[in-house]
């Protein structure tokens, strides 16, 4: 009999798990997975919980819930012996990553890849100690999605998110940032934000970094130079359609590594939308570091 721990956030997204829950055991039960619950209370329980899972030898994690309860076990995980295969069960409001893995939000089918145990390498990145599985960020814009209350999130979804960006519009404003990456001259200049995609879906936007892939050991790195406001909604307009990369403002390249410094000002880093200490960072992949079931 394997062993699993399921580490759920009963507030992500629609407040799903806890209806779903009975019936996920029971499917893993009967093929021969037992699986043991853990629900977070708050910030960091999923990190926690993921790390004491490793050292006491699980044989699956399965983290439900958004891309933040991905990314506190993820955190969790990383950087440890021996790690085990990380299930995804997608619950949260936009589900980046799962989206990006294209893991089914129908969680029969899910968890019958879990039983099959088909599970494929991915990419982790690391900045100052903290661990991103889908995208890093700084500047304009970026601090929007851990901005956005859980409670909005859990009442109105999505538009939640488009409420807040419409706010933040307003405030746009550049950030002096010198950039050192792997294979590409510095860059020293005002720019309204950077991005570093690990995946292809990042932010809901599925083509803003459609090169970016999750095994390649490469970030894809996306820094829009300062513009006025005008300009920039365009450039969020071509984003949608993935038609940006050929704007004079956008700056693209892959690399390993990058170290970001903000000479003149404090600038927040986002991972994987929560709010992820801030800059100087030194930006690194940890190559195929963990395998997840997809
Ligand atoms: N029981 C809980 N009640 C409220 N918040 C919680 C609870 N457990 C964890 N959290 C917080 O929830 C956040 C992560 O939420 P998560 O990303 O899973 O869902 P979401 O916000 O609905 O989805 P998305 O990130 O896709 O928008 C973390 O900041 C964590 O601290």
């Amino acid at each position: 009999m394997k062993k699993a721990r399921l580490i759920y956030n009963p507030s992500s997204g629609r407040e799903e798990m806890r209806r779903l829950l009975p019936d996920v055991l029971h499917r893993l039960d009967r093929a021969g997975i037992e699986t043991s619950c853990f629900a977070t209370e708050g910030e960091g329980d999923a990190t926690r919980e993921a790390g004491d899972a490793v050292e006491r030898g699980y044989d699956i994690i399965i983290a439900a819930g958004g891309d933040g309860t991905l990314n506190e076990v993820v955190n969790g995980m990383a950087g440890r012996e021996n790690l085990p295969p990380l299930g995804v069960f997608p619950l949260g409001t936009t589900n980046d990553f799962a989206r990006a893995m294209g893991i089914s939000k129908r969680w029969e089918e899910y968890c019958d890849l879990v039983i099959e145990n088909k599970t494929r390498y991915i990419d982790i990145g690391r900045v100052n100690g903290r661990h991103f599985v889908n995208i890093a960020g700084g500047g304009s814009l970026t601090e929007l999605t851990y901005e956005v209350p859980s409670r909005l999130k859990t009442r109105i979804g999505q538009l939640a998110y488009y409420m807040k960006g419409i706010e933040k519009v307003a405030s746009l404003s550049p950030t002096e940032l010198v950039i050192k990456a792997e294979g590409q001259p510095q860059m020293h200049g005002e720019f309204m934000l950077f991005l570093i995609a690990n995946s292809n879906s990042v932010g809901g936007f599925e083509k803003l970094a459609p090169g970016a892939v999750i095994d390649d050991g490469l970030f894809d790195v996306i820094a829009v130079k300062k513009c006025n406001l005008g300009e920039f909604l365009r450039l969020l307009t071509l984003a949608l359609r993935g038609e940006h990369f050929n704007d004079p403002h956008v700056v693209y390249f892959k690399t390993n590594r990058m170290e970001v410094t903000s000479p003149a000002s404090l600038v927040q880093l986002n991972l994987d939308g929560e709010l992820g200490g801030e800059l100087p960072g030194v930006f690194e992949m940890l190559p195929q570091h963990m395998r997840i079931f997809a």
